[in-house]
């Protein structure tokens, strides 16, 4: 039977949107996906006129995605924003330098300023090294926590205000149960703010925080856009992966399961009196920390000093087990900000 379009009445359907079900034609489906998108941005207050603003692209759907949809609002509804590609070269060999190639590639077709920074320039190790010592359980710890720290740095380097991220409200979602999983109440409580500010120096937000992964790929599909969508090859069995699946069987049964957990997180209120590591800076590289030293500081040390579990599980009690960590050995530039000395100092 022929469907038309619930939107504009007129076309036929051929797209049924993952996230309310409605049957859409494919320009109302553009149009309903990039609005929800513009009205995030809006409602959340994102961007000021003036802001420059780094992309963090992978080359993978949800970034390539970001980085079409922001240049089109941008110019659609007048933003006033300066828009920058900052992509993190892990160092995986088969993996990350083919994405490398794809956001190249965009970095013609959307005529954006790329900046690229690799793990081996700021840590002095890449993933393939590193999994090499760590092996395949922990090397995701690695990977996210060097990651965080490099789009920081990058931005820095490109003297932004602002980083974006491709994370989609299945991400979200799958970070809400995740946290509760694991009583992780800190990152429970701060996991669902669409942008961080205040307490870290560039302000950091998620367009995407309401938009569903299929709808993604179906605009992305439609559109023919150039993104690169292999996996990870050091990420199989990792915990996220489960919860991934979860969540899948959970959105089939339900779709709008998804936003309820987005909503839930939101919702949760801190008990008073629950005690919430204060953010300091890293007594080493300068970078924010809840701890005398920063993550990436102690990983790094763990590497440097052929002890790779050192980084892994709490700080303190590793520190204890393998002794604290001596002065003078490599380590990450000092964080330094367009503004001040040192990021203690702008904070
Ligand atoms: N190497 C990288 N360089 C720059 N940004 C990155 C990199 N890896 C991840 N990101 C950012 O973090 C977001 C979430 O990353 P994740 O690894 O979960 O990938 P994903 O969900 O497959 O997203 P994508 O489809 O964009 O790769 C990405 O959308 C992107 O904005």
């Amino acid at each position: 039977m022929v469907r038309t379009c619930v939107i504009c009445n007129k076309e036929r359907a051929i797209i049924k949107r993952p996230k309310t079900r409605q049957q859409a034609c494919r320009e109302c489906f553009y149009y309903v996906f990039e609005t929800e998108i513009h009205n995030t941005i809006i409602d959340s207050k994102l961007f000021n006129k003036g802001d420059k603003v780094a992309i963090a692209a992978s080359g993978g759907k949800d970034s390539t995605v970001l980085a079409y949809v922001l240049k089109l609002l941008n110019e659609r509804y007048q933003y006033g924003i300066e828009l920058f590609l900052l992509s993190i070269d892990e160092g995986i060999t088969g993996y990350r330098d083919d994405s490398l190639e794809t956001v190249k590639r965009n970095q013609q077709q959307y005529d954006l300023p790329l900046k690229i920074v690799s793990y081996s320039e700021l840590y002095g190790w890449n993933m393939d090294q590193i999994v090499k010592e760590v092996g395949l359980k922990n090397n995701c710890t690695f990977c996210g926590v060097f990651r965080r720290q490099a789009l920081d740095r990058g931005a820095v380097m490109l003297e932004v205000d602002h980083i974006v991220t491709g994370h989609n409200a299945d991400d979200i979602a799958e970070t809400v149960l995740m946290n509760i999983m694991r009583g992780d109440i800190a990152r429970l409580s701060r996991c669902t703010e669409i942008c961080t500010n205040g307490d870290e120096c560039i302000r950091r937000s998620k367009p995407f925080k309401y938009t569903y992964e299929k709808e993604i790929v179906m605009y992305a599909y439609f559109k023919k856009l150039d993104y690169f969508s292999t996996e990870c090859i050091y990420s199989p069995n990792s915990y996220r992966g489960h919860v991934r699946t979860f969540l899948k069987d959970l959105e089939g049964i339900r779709s709008i399961a998804i936003i309820d957990i987005i909503h839930s997180g939101e919702a949760f209120e801190l008990k008073k009196g629950v005690k919430l590591p204060i953010q300091g800076v890293c007594k080493r590289c300068g970078y924010i920390s809840s701890n005398e030293f920063c993550k990436a500081c102690v990983l790094l040390e763990g590497l440097n000093r052929g002890l790779p579990k050192l980084g892994i599980g709490k700080t303190n009690k590793m520190l204890k087990k393998y002794g604290n960590m001596p002065e003078g050995m490599a380590t990450i530039p000092k964080f330094m900000n367009k503004n001040s000395d040192s990021v203690s100092e702008q904070c």
